[in-house]
């Protein structure tokens, strides 16, 4: 099917998020949509699936054009979209969950089941999803909730297939999986519409790109484009890729935290007995896999995780004596995983979420009174100093687009005066002008003597802030890198076998012998 987008533009009071939007996505091309933060992708993809009605423009299928008056008018054009975050139902199966919006066929929607088990068996077989169709949603790790989605979109005979930033919380495995997958769909003449921030992702897999600015088509880029010429195609700007930064000046050990262990109601051990120190002025990365103890270590730092035992000081203070609240006025800045869930609170404006931790202190407030002129004066200077793309700070922060909301919590924890730092995933859904930009604070952070913690599964994201990295394994830590002993660098392969739960010193005489090998090959294949 060809898909054409037509002038499509979409208001929103006083902002043009789409302007007069040409697409054209031919049958089983996969179509990347380029652009930073607030650009209007999401915007423009929610017209296409019919949730937005566009202020002008057209869609055309087949150069016919058509209007979705609702989703389900453009799930039954053969549109499917999965959202960035899944509309799954956790205690629904798998067959339940597509067979959920099927038109009733049977008593009592047993056919209904039975018919979509059949599907999900038959699709799945189809594209190696490997999805069981009696498996509890809940139960299934995301990148498989995502295949889920896939699935039921594709039960519905979708023949364009929309993909909001897909991979941004998947592990690198699951995105390699995704990308074979995508490569299956288009040789069986879907085609994709893929919105991402990750030019490495877009280069592998696009056939073509189209790059939006504030609303407007700025242009095609071609996948063989570079990394550094599709950043600056997408900003407007040149944007450092890597991260600049002096070699850290660290002080002494300023946090610990000893034999930390987290359990988890049903008696799952998800922290396991974890000791570590970092030191003011230095950045220590927690890096691996998704669902590794990670997410729970970083919680249990703030409070929202009850610490089974061991300790934990800042500066000599045990902190698991303090509540959540008092650990922030402590001096603990706290950027969560979960921005939508931990985050921020969705019904509140922009300028009420960036003083959530100090709207009771001053200048913000007198007494029992909040001054809405002072907490919109900050809002105004934060959203400018973070780049937040906002109509108004009063408006809801629920109209920010995913990016803009991500650099809210950033702002917001990282312009106080810090004691610890504690960031989750800081740059998920951030364009690469707004990574630059949030590493660059967190070194000057560092800079200033902050001891901070970044926990990222993205390895170039450790790789270019961390003076340690801290691997963890099934709630252990595995072992500890320290980046400027490593001669020539830290090395992937030992990081990526560290992540797989493999000691570290076994680890690097493992990429050692690796790449040897490597080498020899290239050495035997150059030889005639
Ligand atoms: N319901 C809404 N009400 C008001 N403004 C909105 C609404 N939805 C989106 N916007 C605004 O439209 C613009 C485009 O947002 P959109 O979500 O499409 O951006 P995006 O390109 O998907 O960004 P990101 O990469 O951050 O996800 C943003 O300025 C956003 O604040």
């Amino acid at each position: 099917m060809k898909l054409e987008l037509r002038g499509i533009t979409k208001v929103f009071g006083p902002l043009v998020a789409n302007d007069h939007i040409d697409l054209v996505v031919e049958p089983g091309e996969i179509h990347a949509l380029l652009g930073e933060n607030g650009a209007g992708k999401s915007t423009l993809m929610n017209v296409l699936y019919g949730l937005y009605d566009p202020d002008d423009g057209q869609i055309l299928l087949d150069d016919r054009p058509v209007t979705f008056k609702g989703p389900g008018d453009a799930v039954a054009a053969g549109i499917g979209m999965v959202h960035q975050h899944f509309m799954l139902v956790p205690v629904f199966t798998v067959a339940e969950s597509v067979a959920l919006g099927y038109e009733p066929t049977g008593p009592a929607g047993a056919l209904k089941l039975d018919e979509a088990r059949r599907r999900v068996a038959e699709i799945s077989e189809r594209f190696g999803f490997d999805v069981d169709p009696d498996a509890l949603i809940e139960d299934l790790p995301v990148g498989v909730q995502q295949r889920v989605e896939i699935i039921k979109a594709l039960s519905r005979d979708a023949q364009t297939l929309i993909l909001d930033e897909p991979t941004a919380v998947l592990t690198p495995q699951e995105t390699d999986e995704l990308i074979g997958i995508m490569r299956e769909l288009k040789e069986a003449g879907t085609s994709i519409v893929f919105i991402t921030h990750k030019l490495r992702e877009v280069r592998a897999i696009a056939d073509r790109i189209t790059v939006i600015r504030r609303g407007k088509v700025v242009g095609e880029a071609s996948p063989t484009s570079t990394e550094t010429e599709l950043a600056s195609l997408m900003v407007g700007r040149s944007v450092s890729l890597t991260v600049d930064k002096e070699p850290a000046q660290p002080g002494e050990p300023a946090f610990s935290v000893e034999n930390l262990s987290v359990v988890s109601p049903t008696g799952t051990v998800l922290v396991d007995d974890v000791s570590f120190e970092v030191r003011s002025g230095e950045i220590l990365c927690i890096a691996g896999v998704q669902g590794n103890g990670q997410t729970e270590l970083a919680e249990a730092i703030l409070g929202l995780e009850e610490a089974d035992s061991g300790r934990m000081l800042l500066d000599g203070e045990d902190l698991l004596r303090l509540s959540v609240r008092e650990r922030l006025r402590a001096g603990l800045g706290f950027v969560p995983e979960d921005r939508s869930t931990d985050g921020v609170i969705s019904s509140f404006t922009i300028a009420e979420n960036l003083v959530l931790d100090i709207y009771d202190t001053e200048p913000f407030a007198r007494g029992i009174t909040m001054s809405p002129a002072k907490v919109a004066a900050n809002a105004t200077h934060r959203a400018e100093e973070f780049d937040v793309r906002y109509t108004d700070v009063q408006d809801p922060i629920s109209t920010l687009s995913g990016g803009n909301a991500q650099k809210v919590v950033l702002a917001r924890e990282m312009s106080r005066p810090l004691r610890l730092l504690v960031a989750s995933q800081p740059t998920r859904g951030l364009d690469v002008g707004s990574i630059e930009f949030v590493h660059k604070r967190v070194v000057r952070e560092r800079d200033q003597g902050t001891p901070c913690i970044i926990v990222s599964t993205e390895l170039d994201e450790v790789l270019g802030l961390a003076d340690r990295i801290a691997v963890m394994y099934r709630g252990r830590i595995v072992g500890i890198v320290d980046v400027a002993a490593e001669e020539g660098g830290v090395d992937r392969d030992m990081l990526g076998l560290m992540m797989a739960g493999v000691p570290m010193d076994e680890a690097r005489a493992q990429a050692a012998e690796h790449h040897s090998v490597l080498g020899q090959a290239d050495l035997e294949e150059e030889t005639p």
